[in-house]
């Protein structure tokens, strides 16, 4: 990405307290106009937080920077109209029309030529045909395809989208991919949270958090680069490997089942290889070098943010 790409998010710094606990800590997100950023992290770790704060509704207690190049701490009003926000509930109005929630929408943002911005909305998602029907009767696909449609009426120049496919079948949740990226196509930034690994690799970089905190970013290559791990891949009968004693041997931080395999992840190459030598020899079991992917990673990363951050003082657990 060239660097005369402008950043639509900068901030450094970034904490919310909820009394004494830090939920969003000294938290730098850098993200160039275009580029789908992907956030994730484990359930309470602070990216709904996070991104309230980018989009004006919450106000930090720390940090400073600029959203679409406005002032995240001055300028909340102006940053409110110019980012579309999906929030994980979609917010619509169940007994109201396709339309008649667009229309609401559009009324809240005081655009000026509300029934064509409707229309431009309907015709984008492909919703025109079924704009009469009431949202409530929506299928999740839809209900999200209506949410995405609400979001982006006032023509945001920056979507912040927490989790906007929980609950959504796979072809919508593809076809919800595929129009984020004709948005980012067309020059929209998009910062979204998910827990899905798949939509992480669709994304052009991450961000990944656990105790408020940012534990790795970059691209997916990237971070799992800067991660060092090493994996073994263990295959076949696995009744007969005792997962609780691998996980509890020296140097494993992670084992995962992946279907008929576990992956067993650690830094320390030569520790990973002890642990997983003596299954090589039960009857049925393969025992294989792998490369790491994002799960391993982020498996391996928040074991060691627990171990480092779920006992200080005011640390927020999952
Ligand atoms: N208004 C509030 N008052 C007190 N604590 C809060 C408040 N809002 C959020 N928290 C706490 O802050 C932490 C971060 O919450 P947040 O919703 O930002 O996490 P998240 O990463 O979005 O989680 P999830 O993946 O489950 O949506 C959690 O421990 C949550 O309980």
């Amino acid at each position: 990405m060239p660097p005369e790409v402008p950043l639509a998010i900068d901030v450094r710094g970034l904490t919310k307290r909820y009394g004494p606990r830090v939920v969003v800590d000294d938290v730098a997100l850098q993200v160039r106009a275009g580029r789908i950023c992907g956030f994730l992290g484990p359930n309470g770790s602070g990216k709904t937080t996070t991104i309230r704060m980018l989009c004006g509704l919450l106000t930090p207690d720390g940090g400073a920077g600029t959203v679409l190049g406005l002032d995240v701490r001055r300028d909340a009003l102006a940053i409110r109209r110019q980012v579309g926000y999906m929030t994980q509930k979609f917010g619509l109005y169940e007994d109201l029309s396709i339309r008649q929630n667009l229309t609401f929408i559009a009324r809240l943002f005081a655009l000026p030529d509300r029934g064509r911005a409707v229309d431009d909305a309907l015709a984008r998602l492909g919703l025109a045909e079924r704009q009469h029907q009431l949202a409530g009767a929506l299928s999740g696909g839809w209900k999200q395809r209506l949410a995405l449609a609400a979001c982006l009426i006032h023509q945001p120049r920056l979507l912040l989208l927490d989790e906007p496919t929980a609950g959504v079948d796979p072809k919508a949740r593809r076809d919800f991919w595929d129009q984020i990226h004709q948005l980012a196509a067309q020059g929209i930034t998009v910062l979204v949270s998910t827990h899905y690994m798949d939509e992480a690799e669709r994304c052009h970089e991450l961000v990944y958090i656990a105790y408020g905190r940012v534990l790795a970013r970059g691209t997916e290559a990237e971070i799992v680069a800067a991660a060092g791990l090493t994996v073994f891949e263990v295959a076949g009968p696995l009744e007969a490997v005792r997962t609780d004693a691998l996980k509890a041997a020296p140097g494993v931080q992670s084992v995962a089942a992946f279907g008929n395999a576990v992956h067993v992840a650690g830094r320390d190459g030569a520790l990973i290889q002890q642990a997983v030598a003596p299954l090589a020899a039960l009857p049925g079991i393969t025992v294989r070098r792998a490369s790491a992917n994002l799960e391993d990673v982020f498996i391996s990363l928040i074991g060691q943010a627990q171990d480092n951050f779920a006992s200080a003082p005011g640390a927020t657990k999952s």
